[in-house]
C-alpha cells in the first residue's frame, strides 16, 4: 500500500482517520458527516417530535435490535410516502409485532414508544398503549371471551394492544376459552388493518411454541424483535439512570454493592427468575425508602444527604436472596 500522511493512521484502520487522510490528499475539506444517533438521523428529516421520541428510544440502555428494527420500519414508512408521491408501488406493511424476551427487558417500555412514534408518523391516530394479559381477554362462559376481547380491541383502536405472556392464551388447548380469544383477535387483525397495532410479548421459547401451534399467527405478526437479558454493566447503567430520573445519586460504594449482588445473582445456577431492569427499579425504590428512614433520624439533612443513596441503604441486598424481585 502506498504510504501517505501519518503512517500511524494507516495502521489503525479507523474510518474517521481515513477520511482525514483523504482530506490531506486532496488538500481541501470534504464533509464525511456521520450521523451519531437515531435521533440525529430523524432530526435530518426536520421533525422535532419524532427526533425527541427516537432520542428517548436511544437513551434506553442496550436493546440494539429493537432500536434498529424500529428505525427500519420508520424509514420504510417515510420512503413509501415519497414513493406514493411519485406514483410508485408500495407494499402495505403489516405492523403487528412479537416481542420476545425475559421479564424486565424493556418490552412494554419499547411498545409504548412504538405507539407514540407510529402516531407521529401518521399510522396510528392516538398512539396510546393498552396492556392486557390472559385474564383481561378470557371470560368465564360461552360468548364472554369474544365480548371481552372485542371490548379491549375497541379500547386499543388508534393505539397499541400489548398482550403480555400471550402464549398463556393457548394454555388450555382447543376447549379452553383462550382459543376463542386468539380466534377473535386473529379476525380483528384481518378486518382492521393497521387501525391498531397488536404486540404480543413473552418469553422466547413459549412465544415460539405459541406461534408454531397457531399457524394463522406468524404471517399476521411479521416483525419479531428479540429482547436480550442485560449484563451487569448495563444493569448498573440502568440503575444510575433510574436514580437520576428521581433526582438521586448512587454513591460509588452503593454501586459497588449492587455490582457484587448482580454478579452473584447472574452467576447463580439455581436462580432463574431474574427480572432484569425491573429488579433494578425495585431495589432503587427500596433503597429510597431506607434512605428516608435513615434521614428522618438526622436533625437537618443537607442537600448532599437528600441526594445520595449510600451503601447502607442497600444493606438489604445481602440479607435475603429474594429481596427486590
Ligand atoms: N433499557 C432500559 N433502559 C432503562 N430502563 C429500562 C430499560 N429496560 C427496562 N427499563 C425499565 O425497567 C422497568 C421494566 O421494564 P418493562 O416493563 O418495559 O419490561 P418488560 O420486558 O415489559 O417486562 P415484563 O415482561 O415483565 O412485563 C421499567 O421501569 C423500565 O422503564
Amino acid at each position: 500500500m502506498k504510504q501517505t500522511g501519518n503512517p500511524k493512521m494507516q495502521e489503525t484502520g479507523d474510518t474517521s482517520q481515513a477520511s482525514n487522510r483523504i482530506q490531506v490528499i486532496f488538500n481541501r475539506p470534504i464533509s464525511v458527516k456521520q450521523p451519531t444517533s437515531l435521533a440525529d438521523m430523524v432530526k435530518a428529516t426536520a421533525d422535532a417530535n419524532l427526533a425527541a421520541l427516537f432520542e428517548e428510544l436511544e437513551e434506553l440502555v442496550g436493546l440494539q435490535e429493537a432500536k434498529k428494527t424500529i428505525y427500519e420500519i420508520f424509514a420504510l414508512l417515510r420512503v413509501n410516502k415519497q414513493r406514493e408521491k411519485h406514483q410508485l408501488k408500495t407494499e402495505k406493511q403489516v405492523l403487528h409485532m412479537v416481542f420476545k424476551g425475559n421479564p424486565g427487558t424493556g418490552k412494554t417500555t419499547v411498545a409504548r414508544i412504538v405507539g407514540r412514534i407510529f402516531k407521529e408518523v401518521g399510522i396510528l391516530t392516538k398512539g396510546h398503549l393498552i396492556e392486557v394479559e390472559r385474564a383481561d381477554l378470557v371470560g368465564e362462559f360461552i360468548g364472554h371471551t369474544a365480548q371481552k376481547t372485542r371490548d379491549l380491541i375497541k379500547k386499543a383502536m388508534g393505539g397499541v394492544l400489548f398482550i403480555d405472556e400471550a402464549y398463556s392464551l393457548a394454555r388450555g388447548g382447543e376447549k379452553d376459552f383462550g382459543k376463542e380469544a386468539i380466534d377473535c383477535l386473529t379476525k380483528a387483525l384481518e378486518d382492521s388493518g393497521n387501525d391498531f397495532i397488536c404486540i404480543i410479548a413473552g418469553y422466547n421459547d413459549e412465544m415460539e411454541q405459541f406461534l408454531d401451534l397457531n399457524p394463522g399467527l406468524p404471517s399476521r405478526f411479521p416483525i419479531q424483535i428479540q429482547f436480550q437479558n442485560y449484563d451487569v454493566e448495563q444493569l448498573l447503567e440502568i440503575a444510575k439512570i433510574m436514580a437520576k430520573s428521581k433526582e438521586y445519586e448512587l454513591a460509588p460504594e452503593a454501586l459497588e454493592k449492587i455490582r457484587r449482588k448482580l454478579f452473584a445473582l447472574l452467576h447463580d445456577p439455581f436462580y432463574d427468575n431474574f427480572s432484569n431492569a425491573r429488579y433494578i427499579r425495585n431495589i432503587i425504590e427500596k433503597a429510597i425508602r431506607l434512605q428516608a428512614v435513615r434521614l428522618l433520624k438526622m436533625e437537618s439533612p443537607k442537600l448532599g444527604d437528600l441526594l445520595t443513596l449510600k451503601e447502607e441503604d442497600f444493606s438489604f441486598l445481602f440479607e435475603s436472596k429474594q429481596t427486590g424481585e
